[in-house]
């Protein structure tokens, strides 16, 4: 494959946008350096660069794109939007709307507020907690990522893991005091944080299924304790579920799982591919956000009509009969041709699948935390992104991203996607 009119638009790149990117995890840095390649459009599955070469892509642009590149019925509803004006600055019908439409499908959210990302999401949940609860600790755990916000950006997994940055510059001392670390899936660090600090901690922080070390699953009865530990130190629970709402069924990982937060923060997904986020709660919670109580958040593009019309066209989509099913049947034949071929040539891997999303280790090991997942080989990783790249297969440049697929991947993408493995297995053995 000939990539030099994306290697010239890197160049260009480089001289007017810190680093080439408008996002760290973007850059090629983890996976050997590099330009990354410059796309000139996108449909269904597929994405076309600039030098006319067509890749079956597993990125998702980092997860929104479930329904796949321009789908018809997000791209009629943004057309919409455009033609009617795009910001008004006012009320309009288009949020109320998609507002019940969250509240249906996450039932543990009594109210919502729209914002633009999915760091505001969680930036605004964890000021809500603690302007409830009058303190100002937060306990997360290792690797899991929520946005780009100071107080987060302590031992975060994605982008900074995939730098080798977990804990950014930046972020003042006194800030990361106020945030605890322990372990996924390690109950016995977890109560022992929360005895020492639990009357301190305002929120504890989750993705309840992790997507930012690879795709992690709680460990059976998790989730349910990290409830009652902190309810009984009297501090909130929220839930990031940028990543992992609308990806698993319709609805959210806590319906999935059968476990409730306090708080949820959503995003990605449910813009249909244009900024969004979204945070809702328990009905007390929530009202202690202005204009009815004291926790101040705002946003000039806030629940702006754009978003507003996709993200609900994007649900429409996802309504439709067997749409959840059908990203299983896929993910599933993904990930055993892959493990078949692995274990044709010798590759050493795991493979952490729910449903439609997937991320794959070069490992023997299991993977169940943070720890587990950094210690995987990146070297291999970065062979094999690349090897894949050179095959027509787009996927994140960094070990702890997940692939994702979308309403538009054929069972024919998912079959040449797994002769493409097979023959960069074959060469990396
Ligand atoms: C779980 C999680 N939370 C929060 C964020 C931040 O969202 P955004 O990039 O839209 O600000 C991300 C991804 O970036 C994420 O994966
Ligand atoms: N893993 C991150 C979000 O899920 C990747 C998005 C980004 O950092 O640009």
């Amino acid at each position: 494959m000939i990539f030099t009119k994306s290697e010239a638009i890197h160049n260009e790149a480089l001289k007017h946008i810190v680093g080439g990117v408008n996002s760290p995890s973007r850059s090629y840095k983890a996976v050997g350096g590099g330009a990354p390649i410059a796309i000139e459009k996108a449909e269904g599955a597929y994405l076309y660069d600039v030098d006319g070469n067509r890749y079956i892509d597993y990125l998702a642009a980092y997860g929104p794109i479930i329904t796949g590149h321009a789908h018809p019925h997000v791209t009629k509803a943004i057309k919409r939007a455009a033609e009617t004006g795009v910001l008004y600055g006012t009320a309009t019908p288009h949020e109320v709307k998609f507002a019940k439409m969250l509240k249906e499908a996450i039932p543990s959210m009594d109210k919502v507020r729209f914002v633009n990302s999915g760091t505001e999401a969680v930036m605004s949940t964890i000021r809500v907690a603690r302007a409830y609860t009058g303190r100002d600790k937060i306990l997360k755990f290792a690797g899991c990522y929520h946005g780009h916000f100071d107080l987060v950006l302590v031992a975060a997994g994605s982008g900074p893991s995939q730098l080798g940055m977990p804990d950014s510059a930046g972020v003042t001392k006194s800030t990361a005091r106020e945030v605890i670390t322990v372990p996924f899936n390690h109950m016995e660090d977890f109560k022992k944080a929360m005895d020492t600090w639990g009357d301190e901690i305002a929120a504890v922080l989750v993705e309840p299924i992790v997507g930012n070390f690879g795709m992690v699953e709680p460990k059976p009865g998790f989730l349910e304790k990290v409830n009652e530990v902190a309810h009984n130190y009297g501090a909130l629970v929220i839930y990031d579920e940028v990543i992992t709402g609308f990806r698993f069924m319709y609805g959210g990982a806590q319906n999935l799982l059968g476990v409730t937060p306090d708080l949820t923060a959503l995003g990605k997904i449910i813009g249909g591919g244009l900024p969004i986020g979204a945070y809702g709660g328990k009905q007390e919670i929530m009202e202690g956000v202005a204009p009815l109580g004291p926790a101040y958040q705002a946003g000039t593009m806030a629940g702006n009509p754009a978003s507003m019309l996709s993200g609900i066209a994007c649900l429409e989509v996802l309504q439709g009969k067997g749409v959840y099913e059908e990203l299983d049947r896929l993910g599933m034949i993904l990930e055993q041709g892959i493990l078949l071929a692995a274990e044709k040539y010798g590759i050493s891997i795991t493979i952490n699948r729910i449903k439609g999303a997937l991320s794959i280790y070069f490992t023997k090991e299991k993977v169940t935390n943070y720890e587990q997942a950094e210690a995987t080989d990146g070297k291999m990783f970065a062979v094999f992104f690349k090897q894949l790249l050179n095959e027509g297969i787009n996927i994140a440049p960094s070990k702890f991203e997940a692939w994702f697929l979308t309403t538009a991947h054929t069972e024919e993408d998912v079959n040449y996607t797994i002769s493409a493995v097979e023959k960069a297995f074959k060469n990396m053995k």
